[in-house]
């Protein structure tokens, strides 16, 4: 667990539904036959996550598909059905407004309060309120029950709280949306405070742009299962271009296509057939190429592009050119096509990396076909250093 803040192992939540209340006592009931009227509708299956001190990690995924109820298990105010959690680190969560607030209280008692929960004395409390009243700027409403609170104010007494007791984890569920613009900003820079002083942050959005900005890492959940778990850029991308050919194939569907022709769209627009790379076995310096057969199923695909990237065998990002972004148009009429990707005097040092190889529409916004980890090359170095480029260089002496 030592440099892991999080781990998550097999997580599944079940939730027991029931079509009428009635149903939930008769189960009950039924002592001797144990007979069920319940479905299982599970709102996580099967996730596994470990999150390394210092990440900042994005959640993305529709509405529904289960990212508070992940990040109420790993903050304990929920049980999940199986598996395990493992937090290394003091956590504080602002979750959906109100989870952790005592309506009856007013401002001050519920600081206290959550203070409590978080293991601080109420001398420890003391040094910490005046930064947290400073922060949440709500006057005299600090002195009044919440219940009184606006959302507006309610968003910024949780955050003012979760943000100066000193946690190690901060967990932030879409909160933010609620405040003003001045305060989401106040919040972003003391998030950015401490994002860089080393602590980690999980961080709930439907603001893709704030995601992509503020987080290194975006774990994707859809209907309660991992789709992607990588580089935020990447993660955030697919995401868009998942939700891009959603909203297609329903605009079509609207438009009176059959639901066959739809799936048809949004399936079949593109596809890598074949991915072909000079060796697997490369020294440093050698010339790679990889020769990419793609098929389109269509006339009308705008701007197609091919993008090969390269990463680590832990998923560290190192480059990802493409032929849109190096300026080049590729065939986008009906059938298959060719590209190569050449490059000369491959400068990776020793060790394995995974290449991915995509296929993308419209400048790379809809994504037409994936291969993560298309290939693994090995790359072998005469050249002696360390790291993972050879970077051009030379040294001077006076
Ligand atoms: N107590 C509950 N009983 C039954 N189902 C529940 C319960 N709590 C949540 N769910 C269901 O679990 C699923 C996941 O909910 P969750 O709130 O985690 O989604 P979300 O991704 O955070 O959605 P949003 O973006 O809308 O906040 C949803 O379908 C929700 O209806």
């Amino acid at each position: 667990m030592s440099d892991l803040a999080i781990k998550i192992e097999n997580v599944t939540k079940i939730y027991r539904l029931y079509k009428k209340p009635m149903d939930r006592l008769k189960e009950s009931m039924s002592f001797f036959r144990k007979k069920e009227y319940h479905h299982k509708f599970y709102a996580l299956n099967n996730i596994n996550l470990e999150i390394k001190k210092g990440d900042s990690i994005g959640i993305v995924g529709k509405n529904g598909s289960g990212k508070s109820t992940l990040l109420k298990i790993i903050a304990g105010v929920l049980t999940q059905t199986e598996g395990q959690v493992m937090v290394d680190g003091k956590v504080s969560a602002l979750l959906e407004l109100g989870t952790g607030f005592n309506p009856e209280y007013t401002g001050i008692e519920n600081i206290y309060a959550n203070g409590l929960i978080m293991g601080y004395s109420k001398e420890e409390m003391d040094t910490k309120l005046d930064d947290i009243v400073n922060f949440a700027q709500i006057g005299e409403y600090i002195d009044q029950p919440v219940k009184t609170y606006s959302s507006g104010m309610f968003a910024r007494l949780a955050f003012a709280t979760a943000i100066n007791v000193d946690p190690e984890i901060l967990i932030v569920d879409e909160v933010l949306a609620v405040g003003d613009a001045k305060f989401q900003i106040k919040c972003i820079n003391k998030m950015e405070e401490f994002k860089a002083s080393g602590k980690t942050v999980l961080f709930v959005s439907h603001t893709l742009e704030q995601i992509k900005r503020f987080c290194t890492k975006g774990v994707w959940i859809d209907q309660g299962e991992m789709r992607m778990f990588d580089d935020v850029t990447h993660v955030i991308d697919m995401y868009e271009s998942e939700m891009l050919k959603e909203s297609m194939a329903q605009k079509a569907l609207e438009e009176g296509n059959s639901l066959l022709e739809v799936q048809e769209l949004d399936i079949h627009l593109g596809k890598i057939r074949t991915v072909t790379c000079s060796s697997e076995k490369i020294n440093t310096f050698e010339d790679f190429t990889v020769d990419i057969d793609y098929e389109l199923f269509d006339d009308y695909i705008a701007d197609p592009l091919v993008g090969v990237a390269f990463y680590t065998i832990d998923r560290q990002y190192i480059f990802g050119p493409n032929t849109y972004l190096d300026g080049l148009k590729i065939p986008n009429t009906k059938g298959l096509h060719h590209v190569r990707y050449v490059v000369p005097r491959l400068p990776l040092l020793g060790g394995k990396y995974e290449v991915d190889i995509g296929l993308f529409a419209n400048k790379s916004i809809v994504n037409l076909d994936y291969k993560t980890s298309a290939f693994i090359i090995e790359v072998v170095a005469d050249y002696f250093t360390e790291g993972l480029v050879h970077i051009d260089h030379n040294w001077e002496i006076e």
